[in-house]
């Protein structure tokens, strides 16, 4: 019978400690979930609900169109373990796809595959967007060692402050840069504009885009088609059954794994160890169900509290954001599957613990109660710093952990923590792994679909809008005639002149031909014309 939480008394603490602790010696992972208010009630409470999440996972798994919105199969476990996939041509292709891969990094990385001035490469311009980016960016900043592999670029979104300074940084050496677009569906606005940007000043700087770019996609998307016709020099394929925040494990992750000469196996073996590990239907026993019940009850199942992720290991800096999509993008949902409205999801937010210690985990100790804490630790320390004098760098980090997790039981807020004994390729596998199987079991507690994104096309709808709207607004004004916002507006027939006026402070502010007279502060005053 296992006690309820009680931060008052470290009696009852350290018994909830051994009775929950979850360890694994081969990842060398422990997962101690006791500082959770979950309880014996909530264990019997929810081991029916388990029992349907773990039977709807094997059936996912199993090849199940477990996302039914878009009418597709949630594949992303066989790509750790290809047998598993539902038949034997997709399990070779998966095998095929990582050796691919596996060259592809050796050849490039070893100088016998170069630009085609010759040169080897000399670094990697990667340019993607959610899955399609963060995922990359968690690898390589992970991963990478000094002085290992290609330095990594990103354009993750469309800013062109951001791609000019990115491409200043390059400059010399455009012609020598590995430009790699991904995107699984191949339509998505952000990278093939940046694509287009990439393309452009590479030519300028005497680089062969052909020679130097390769496609990251479904096999016939718009993207792939490009490459096709453009003869790049290589495509990865990602499959139609993998979601982009649950693509790390395919060519989205391994790829840079490969191009920073990460250890591209084992992380598909930590991935693979944590997957048959979760795959255990006892909710005391399977790490990433002990998860989502903690999850569930510390959040009333509503998600009325915030995931703070807390990892004490700088190459977990990125981690956070990951999970970010991770969770949010899977569990943020309007409705459940039964179509009631129930606005669900859980919040994650979180950079570096032991930094995050002198930023906001104050309000975490003494302010508002609506979060729980995951911690992140790994024990092992690199050789090369020494003691100074009594002082040991690791100590100093693990006290820190250790305080900040006390003086948060001490205000009565919860926290959980996961400790590596090592932190690699094959725990960061390991760790993925162990949050894609939480997120998918909380979705069957919760009953949404963690595998589509409604909200995300409705934003892009109307990003479209708007950009048809400012089409339509430079058209008009391309007479010469100066017009009010009002006259604009009744000109165009919308709403209101809101987005209009956010177009046109858009376009004023650069040189794009434009005029304007009155106030900025009071837009009635406002007349603009094209000049
Ligand atoms: O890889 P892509 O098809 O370009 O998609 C990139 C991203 O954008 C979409 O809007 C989705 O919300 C994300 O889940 C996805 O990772």
């Amino acid at each position: 019978m296992l006690a309820n939480f009680d931060g008052s008394n470290a009696q009852i603490q350290w018994q909830r400690f051994c009775d929950l602790l979850w360890y694994e010696r081969d990842l060398g992972i422990w997962l101690d979930v006791s500082r959770m208010a979950i309880g014996q009630a909530d264990l019997d409470a929810l081991a029916p609900r388990f029992e349907l999440a773990f039977a709807a996972m094997a059936a996912l798994e199993g090849g199940a169109i477990a996302n039914p919105d878009e009418q597709r199969q949630v594949g992303h476990y066989w790509l750790r373990t290809p047998e598993l996939a539902p038949d034997a041509a997709t399990t070779a292709h998966i095998n095929a796809e990582v050796e691919r891969i596996e060259t592809f990094g050796r050849e490039v990385l070893d100088g016998s595959l170069c630009a085609a001035n010759g040169q080897p490469f000399t670094d990697v311009l990667w340019i993607g967007i959610g899955g399609s980016g963060l995922g990359p960016l968690l690898m390589v900043r992970a991963l990478q060692e000094e002085g290992q592999g290609l330095p990594f670029h990103f354009f993750d979104n469309v800013d062109p402050a951001g791609m000019s300074r990115t491409l200043a940084g390059l400059d010399g050496r455009l012609a020598t840069t590995l430009v790699v677009v991904v995107s699984k569906s191949g339509g998505t606005p952000e990278p093939h504009i940046g694509m287009e940007q990439a393309q452009a000043r590479l030519e300028a700087r005497g680089g062969q885009w052909a020679a130097q770019a390769v496609a990251v996609t479904m096999i016939d998307s718009k993207l792939d088609q490009v490459a096709v016709a453009g003869q790049w020099l290589r495509r990865f394929d990602m499959f139609d059954w993998v979601g982009g925040r649950t693509s790390i494990t395919s060519a989205v992750g391994l790829l840079p794994a490969a191009l920073v000469g990460a250890d591209l196996r084992g992380f598909l073996a930590g991935a693979a160890r944590m997957d048959a590990l979760t795959r255990v239907s006892d909710l005391l026993h399977n790490p990433a169900a002990l998860m989502a019940a903690a999850w569930f009850v510390a959040g009333h199942g509503q998600g009325k509290r915030d995931m703070v992720v807390l990892p004490y290991r700088d190459r977990l800096e990125v981690f956070s954001r990951y999970l970010q999509q991770l969770v949010m993008e899977s569990l943020g949902k309007k409705h459940d599957r039964g179509g009631e409205v129930v606005h669900q999801g859980i919040a994650v937010y979180g950079n570096k613990g032991s930094t995050d210690q002198h930023a906001y985990v104050q309000q975490l100790r003494d302010g508002i109660d609506n979060f729980f804490v995951t911690f992140i630790e790994a024990l092992e320390e690199p050789s090369d710093i020494p003691p100074i004098g009594d002082e040991i760098p690791g100590d100093f980090l693990d006290g820190f952990l250790q305080g900040t997790r006390s003086a948060l039981m001490e205000g009565g807020r919860q926290s959980l923590s996961i400790t590596l004994r090592r932190f690699d390729a094959t725990a960061l596998g390991a760790l993925i792994a162990l949050f894609e199987r939480a997120v998918g079991l909380y979705a069957e507690l919760v009953n949404v679909n963690a595998y589509d994104q409604p909200g995300v096309e409705a934003g892009k709808k109307a990003a479209a809008l708007i950009l048809a709207l400012q089409e339509r607004l430079e058209a008009l004004l391309s007479d010469g005639q100066e017009r009010s916002l009002q006259e604009l507006q009744q000109a165009l027939g919308t709403d209101s002149p809101e987005s209009l006026f956010w177009i046109l402070r858009h376009l004023c502010a650069n040189p794009r031909g434009y005029q304007v007279t009155g106030d900025w502060g009071a837009p009635a005053s406002m007349k603009f014309a094209k000049v």
